[in-house]
């Protein structure tokens, strides 16, 4: 499955401008390198601009969806779309929506953890479950948004589901890159899955973020990572077959013990 990340800078609630470097960006994209499947960074409408919702909110997904759908089924390509705030029965949330080639909602997702650091709480609702495992191209796979990065016991929970890459959207500060670079590192190996990410550069409201998006394959190895701070497309291909290799390889899902594991609330 060929894969084009954009690691993009975001204009601060700016929804119709974010929309159009998008539309121009994937079409450029699909021109030049033809990917199998496209991936786009966390909040890639508005940015961080929690403080004023009401004026840039999707509601109910739209225009988000439509704008995903129809480029997906024009350009022939599943989309990955990192997320966006919505507004759905007067709350607000963080949600993420994954269209495949033929224009089908495939998955949707509303974060569930908040961030304190970026005061998410104070403006967005915690969503009703945690991620669930979708297909593309009959390939298993999830998404997460960025923070949900440090609760391993989710993306645990994805790959005993039969998840072979997990996909994460991101606006990571660059204050933590390392635990950015490291976290990624850590849940491919202990899942033994791909791990792409897409996260943006630039900076808002004093907080700059890290860029380096990352492709990391199931043994940790890093197959590409994106700058610091430059706008970039990251391409790559993944070879599924290196998931069932290593699997086997080092076979810990058979020898997980889970009946001697301490129950969580
Ligand atoms: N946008 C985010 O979820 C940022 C997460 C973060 O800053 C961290 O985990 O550190």
């Amino acid at each position: 499955m060929k894969y084009s990340i954009y690691q993009m800078d975001i204009v601060p609630g700016n929804p119709s401008e974010n929309r159009r470097k998008v539309q121009e960006w994937m079409e450029e994209e699909v021109r030049n390198s033809n990917p199998d499947t496209i991936v786009l960074p966390e909040l890639w409408t508005t940015a961080y601009t929690l403080d004023s919702l009401e004026q840039y909110a999707d509601q109910n997904g739209e225009p988000s969806k439509s704008f995903l759908r129809e480029l997906a089924k024009k350009l022939n390509v599943n989309i990955i779309g990192g997320s966006v705030t919505n507004k759905v029965d007067g709350k607000f949330y963080n949600s993420s929506f994954v269209y495949n080639r033929s224009g089908e909602l495939v998955y949707e997702y509303d974060k569930v953890h908040l961030v304190p650091m970026l005061n998410e709480h104070n403006f967005l609702s915690v969503g009703k479950a945690v991620p669930e495992v979708f297909e593309l191209e009959g390939v298993k796979m999830g998404v997460i948004i960025c923070y949900d990065l440090r609760f391993p016991e989710v993306i645990r929970s994805l790959a005993l589901e039969g998840a072979q890459v997990l996909h994460i959207v991101a606006e990571w500060p660059s204050a933590r890159t390392s635990h950015w670079r490291y976290l990624q590192i850590a849940r491919a190996i202990e899942n033994q899955m791909y791990v792409v990410s897409c996260n943006r550069i630039g900076s808002y409201d004093g907080v700059s973020f890290c860029g380096n998006s990352m492709v990391i394959n199931p043994w940790g190895d890093i197959l590409l990572e994106g700058s610091e701070s430059n706008e970039e497309s990251l391409r790559v291909s993944l070879d599924l077959e290196k998931v069932i290799q290593v699997r086997n390889d080092v076979p810990i899902f058979s020898s997980r013990v889970p009946h001697l594991y301490k129950k969580e609330n």
